[in-house]
């Protein structure tokens, strides 16, 4: 099991670049491949593409193979499947809800960064444990926002966390003042309608707002 420290490092760097990762779902890869551009011209450059759809590990390539300037990476990454069929079409991470053992060995010895989900202090405890540096805390939301993941964070100093499920403009910012939060994830600035409507222009707006959000 290897969360080796040049991961660590790769994955804190792509973090850096971004106050908000967007949560991609797709149903298929041209609007994919808009999306991505229109978040990018926004100012948005890291991406996270759910592997939820039929579609989505299509759109997954063709936002790397077609998208220039972005970085891109998987999400919902359930299975040990998963985690070989995104490296294998060249995501740049990896993100899953939760930690699992056997997604834990497989995610950790992957070529790219790996980063399980973790709701609770026993759970951020096993992984930092096993050597990991940054957590999803997921679902940010409905497990208790910004004043839990405060709490969570405050006895443990090392973990680094990127609180996802619930997280709006309006509230990203009081989880971005948290110590030890290195980004925030959402859906919120790619919503279904917009992609499905082929309304790049609301998406690019929606990346705007939340690209001049701040990170600590
Ligand atoms: O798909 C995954 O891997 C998840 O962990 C769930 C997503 O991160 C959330 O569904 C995004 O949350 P919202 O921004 O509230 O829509």
């Amino acid at each position: 099991m290897s969360f080796t420290l040049a991961k660590t490092e790769r994955l804190a760097a792509i973090l850096s670049q971004s106050p908000v990762i967007p949560v991609l779902t797709f149903e298929d890869a041209a609007s994919g491949v808009e999306t991505a551009k229109a978040l990018r011209d926004g100012g948005l450059k890291v991406l996270e593409v759910t592997l939820r759809t039929p579609a989505s590990m299509e759109a997954l390539k063709a936002i790397i193979d077609e998208v220039e300037g972005v970085t891109v990476g998987a999400g919902t990454v359930l299975e040990v499947e998963h985690v070989q069929d995104a490296v294998r079409v060249g995501a740049a991470f990896l993100i899953s809800p939760g930690s699992s053992s056997r997604l834990l060995a497989a995610g950790s010895e992957a070529p790219v960064p790996f980063m399980p989900g973790v709701a609770t202090a026993s759970e951020a405890m096993q992984l930092a444990e096993r050597g990991a540096t940054f957590a999803k805390f997921f679902p940010a939301g409905p497990a208790g926002g910004p004043d839990y993941l405060k709490a969570l964070v405050a006895p443990l100093p090392d973990l680094h966390f990127v609180p996802t499920g619930g997280i709006t403009l309006k509230n990203a910012q009081d989880y971005l003042a948290v110590r030890n939060v290195a980004a925030v994830g959402g859906s919120w600035v790619a919503p279904t309608d917009a992609i499905r409507n082929g309304d790049w222009a609301t998406i690019r707006a929606l990346a705007e707002e939340a690209a001049a959000l701040k990170a600590r």
